[in-house]
């Protein structure tokens, strides 16, 4: 795992705009996804370049459950924004918050995450360590499932929404397994709050109570730190860059 820390979420973006740059023109077609302030600034730095998507694949991690796609809180409607209506891709994937057949819809999830193996993975990171939607506690073999949030992600989320009453309190989540069996996985966290996570993931023991912590069993992953991420981190662990 290596980890690189940059003056600025903005600079630690450009680096991850070059890192999906070269995988796209060194074939890779399947690209898999986040939502969350982390990548905001990678997807607007991707809108105004001149990457082309038009046969590549998008994969997301995950949708909270009971919102549609038209709900400016659902993640489809956030990746519309900030990226495909820009970028279009030939085809991307989130699940659908709105199925009424829990079951099948993450079976069909898992149908097409196994069908599109994901080339390179842009992870952010919970302030619990949760990457994806997938809470402490999550089996590291997870696939695809309903989960439940904890408290402490809906906390975090809230902002997001009118009221925290109006934060759903379950998500569909693509799985820790699933996650791993990306080729490379490219996570990004920025900020003070991020910093404990940040922390117990690079030093602490690979647990299940930390879920980032598998990372490190990973052989393709690289950490991409703010300073205030990076704060509580020993400087030995990481690079700095720029
Ligand atoms: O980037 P944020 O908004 O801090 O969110 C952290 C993580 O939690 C999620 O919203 C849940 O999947 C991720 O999309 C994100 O990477």
């Amino acid at each position: 795992m290596n980890i690189f820390v940059f003056e600025t979420s903005l600079e630690a973006s450009q680096y991850a705009y070059d890192l999906v740059a070269k995988a796209l023109e060194s074939g890779a077609n399947t690209f898999g996804l986040a939502t969350g302030s982390t990548p905001e600034e990678l997807y607007s730095i991707i809108r105004d370049s001149d990457l082309d998507f038009t046969d590549a694949k998008a994969v997301n991690l995950d949708e909270y459950y009971g919102l549609p796609a038209d709900n400016d809180q659902s993640y489809a409607y956030f990746m519309k924004k900030h990226l495909f209506d820009a970028k279009p891709f030939a085809q991307t994937h989130i699940p659908d918050g709105t199925a009424t057949d829990v079951e099948k819809e993450i079976e069909d999830y898992n149908t097409i995450l196994s069908e599109n193996p994901v080339d390179l993975q842009i992870l952010g990171i919970g302030s619990n360590g949760h990457i994806g939607f997938n809470e402490p506690g999550s089996p590291f073999d997870s696939k695809t499932r309903l989960v439940d949030l904890t408290d402490e992600t809906i906390q975090a989320n809230k902002r997001n929404f009118e009221s925290e009453a109006d934060v759903p309190k379950k998500a569909f989540s693509m799985g820790i397994g699933s996650i791993l069996e990306s080729k490379q996985i490219v996570l990004m966290a920025f900020g003070e709050n991020k910093a404990k996570a940040v922390k117990e993931t690079v030093h602490g023991e690979v647990t299940p109570d930390v879920p980032a912590s598998v990372l490190k069993n990973h052989s393709n992953t690289v950490i991409l730190l703010d300073k205030a991420a990076a704060s509580q981190l020993d400087p030995s662990d990481y690079e700095v860059i720029g």
